[in-house]
C-alpha cells in the first residue's frame, strides 16, 4: 500500500487515492479555459485544457471546421478523434496531486455525438459505431474522475461570449446551437435524467462577470482541490 500510497496513477481500490481528478464541464464559450488559467496559477495543480489545436490539424486536415461546414459527413469522423484525443488525456501519466480537466470523454459523448444524433445530422450507422466504441473503452478501461464542476451559463451569454472570442471554424454556430447542447448539460449534470453521471457534480453559475467568476473560484477553492483527497 506504500506504493499506492505515493503513487498519482495507481488505480487499484484497495487504498484511498491521494490526487483528485476534477473535470470542468460548461457549454462552449462558457470559460472553461479562463477557469483552467486561474487554477493553473496554484502549486501542485497540473491543467490538461481541451486539445482544440489537435481537432483544427489532424496532420493537416481540419474536422472541426468539416464537421462545422457538414455534421452530417464529418460528424463521426471529428468525434472518433475526439474521443481518441480524450481517452489519451485522461490516461496520460498524472503529475500532480490535483488534476484539472476541460471536458472528458463523457461528455463528448453524452452532449456532443448526442446532440448530432438528435438533431439528425449523424446517421444511425455512425452513431451506432461511435456508441460501440465508447461502450467498449468505459467497459474495459478505467476512466476515473472524482469531481464534475460544471460552469452554468445561459445560452445567450455563451452566445455572446462566443462572438468575441473570434474562433474561425464557430462562426456558423447559431443560437439554436448553444441552446442544444445548454439543454443535454442540463439533462446530464442537473435534473441527472439521461445518462450515468461519472461523480459528483459542483454547479458554478457562470454567466457573471470576471471579477465576480474569480471570487467564485476562491470561495470554491477548497471544496473543489480537496475532493477524492485521502
Ligand atoms: N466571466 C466572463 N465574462 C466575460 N467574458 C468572459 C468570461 N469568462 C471568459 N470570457 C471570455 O469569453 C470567451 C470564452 O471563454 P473561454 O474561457 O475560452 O471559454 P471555453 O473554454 O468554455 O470555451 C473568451 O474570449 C474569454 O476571454
Ligand atoms: O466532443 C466535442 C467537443 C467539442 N466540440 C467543439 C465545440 C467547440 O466548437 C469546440 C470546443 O470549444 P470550447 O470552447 O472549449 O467549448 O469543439 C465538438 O464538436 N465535439
Amino acid at each position: 500500500s506504500n506504493l499506492c500510497n505515493s503513487c498519482f496513477n495507481c488505480v487499484c481500490d484497495l487504498v484511498k487515492p491521494v490526487f483528485s481528478r476534477i473535470c470542468i464541464e460548461g457549454n462552449i464559450a462558457s470559460g472553461k479555459t479562463t477557469c483552467l488559467e486561474y487554477f493553473s496559477k496554484t502549486s501542485n495543480i497540473e491543467v490538461l485544457t481541451e486539445p482544440v489545436s489537435k481537432w483544427r490539424n489532424v496532420q493537416g486536415h481540419n474536422p472541426l471546421a468539416l464537421m462545422y461546414q457538414d455534421p452530417a459527413r464529418w460528424g463521426l469522423t471529428l468525434q472518433t478523434y475526439v474521443q481518441l484525443t480524450m481517452l489519451d488525456r485522461h490516461l496520460s501519466t498524472v503529475a500532480a496531486p490535483v488534476r484539472m480537466m476541460e471536458r472528458s470523454l463523457y461528455s463528448a459523448k453524452y452532449i456532443f455525438v448526442e446532440n448530432l444524433y438528435r438533431s439528425g445530422k449523424m446517421p444511425e450507422v455512425d452513431f451506432a459505431v461511435l456508441s460501440e466504441w465508447f461502450e467498449w473503452i468505459i467497459k474495459n478501461i478505467a476512466i476515473p474522475v472524482d469531481l464534475i464542476v460544471y460552469l452554468q451559463t445561459s445560452p445567450q451569454t455563451c452566445y455572446e461570449r462566443l462572438k468575441r472570442r473570434c474562433r474561425e471554424e464557430e462562426r456558423v454556430i447559431p443560437i439554436e446551437y448553444l441552446e442544444s447542447i445548454h439543454n443535454l448539460y442540463e439533462d446530464w449534470l442537473i435534473k441527472q435524467t439521461s445518462f450515468k453521471v461519472p461523480a459528483p457534480v459542483l454547479v458554478i453559475p457562470a454567466d457573471h462577470d470576471l471579477q465576480k467568476m474569480l471570487q467564485q473560484y476562491e470561495e470554491n477553492r477548497e471544496k473543489i482541490l480537496t475532493t477524492g483527497r485521502a
